[in-house]
């Protein structure tokens, strides 16, 4: 096992590197998320968040270095096999059936996962599916505060109930850890408390490891377990949220002295 890789983490990745071009954008990153943590990455702007959730999620390769999943090497994984071991995720542009109701891209999701579970064969989106189907799909609603919007399609939604319905669409997979890209870009300050009081529930109550990036430092503050701090690529500091709001190289690079002292 390479250093600084523990067997008891969920997500461990080693020394990754990823360029674009001859643009190194991520310069040796390591980092290791233990099960049932909320472990979020931050940084400025073109710092390399979001190349970093994508070599992660599978969506990109990384051009050296590891990347373990629950003990198993996914480096070379493509992204929907990934998926099926257990890491889901959400866009930062959330991706949903738009002509299908709130309660069918649900119940799609839970038909999903069974085929890709073989737990169901035939065809997808049964016009009538069964009431275990239906069921589930209902107890996804209630627990994503979804009810009153069961029977409209989701083009009407609103930025942060689309969101909400990314996020049960996402648990529907049964996921075991929830790669979450910028949960609460673009929203009010009411659904970005919702989000966040979701994302909380779903750690809490599920259990589920929860990796995300995130510029609301004030989400980033109350969720999070471990922070790490990403500046042009390489890791500036990792660490609680106290350790990360009085670590000086982080304050010079990103927080300030304000948000620090918040
Ligand atoms: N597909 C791409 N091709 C070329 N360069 C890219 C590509 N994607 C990102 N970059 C560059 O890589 C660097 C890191 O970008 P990235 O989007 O990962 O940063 P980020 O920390 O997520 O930024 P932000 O907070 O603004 O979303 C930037 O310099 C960006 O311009």
């Amino acid at each position: 096992m390479a250093p600084g890789i523990s067997g008891t983490d969920i997500l461990s990745i080693h020394d990754v590197t990823k360029s674009y071009g001859s643009l190194p954008v991520l310069k040796g990153v390591t980092l290791s998320v233990g099960p049932g943590r909320i472990f979020a990455i931050i940084g400025p702007n073109g710092a390399g968040k979001t190349t970093l959730f994508k070599v992660m999620t599978g969506e990109s390769p990384c051009n050296g270095g590891r990347i373990l999943f629950d003990g198993a090497d996914v480096t070379r994984q493509p992204a929907h096999q990934r998926v099926r071991m257990g890491m889901g995720r959400t866009f930062q542009v959330a991706r949903v059936f738009s002509d299908f109701t709130v309660r069918d891209n649900l119940v799609a999701a839970v038909e999903a996962r069974r085929r890709a579970h073989g737990e169901a064969t035939g065809p997808v989106l049964a016009i009538d599916p069964p009431d275990f189907i239906l069921d589930e799909a209902a107890a996804l609603l209630a627990e994503g505060g979804l009810e009153r919007l069961a029977g409209v399609e989701a083009r009407f939604l609103s930025h942060g109930d689309k969101k909400r319905l990314e996020f049960m669409i996402a648990l529907a997979l049964k996921p075991r850890m929830l790669m979450l890209d910028e949960p609460t870009a673009g929203m009010s300050p009411t659904d970005r408390q919702g989000i966040a009081r979701l994302i909380a529930r779903i750690r809490d109550q599920r259990g589920i490891t929860v990796v995300m990036t995130e510029h609301d430092m004030d989400i980033v503050f109350t969720l999070a377990d471990q922070i790490m701090v990403l500046n042009y690529g390489e890791t500036v500091a990792t660490g609680t949220v106290d350790e990360i709001r009085h670590n000086p190289a982080v304050q010079d690079v990103y927080l300030g002295k304000e948000m620090t002292h918040a």
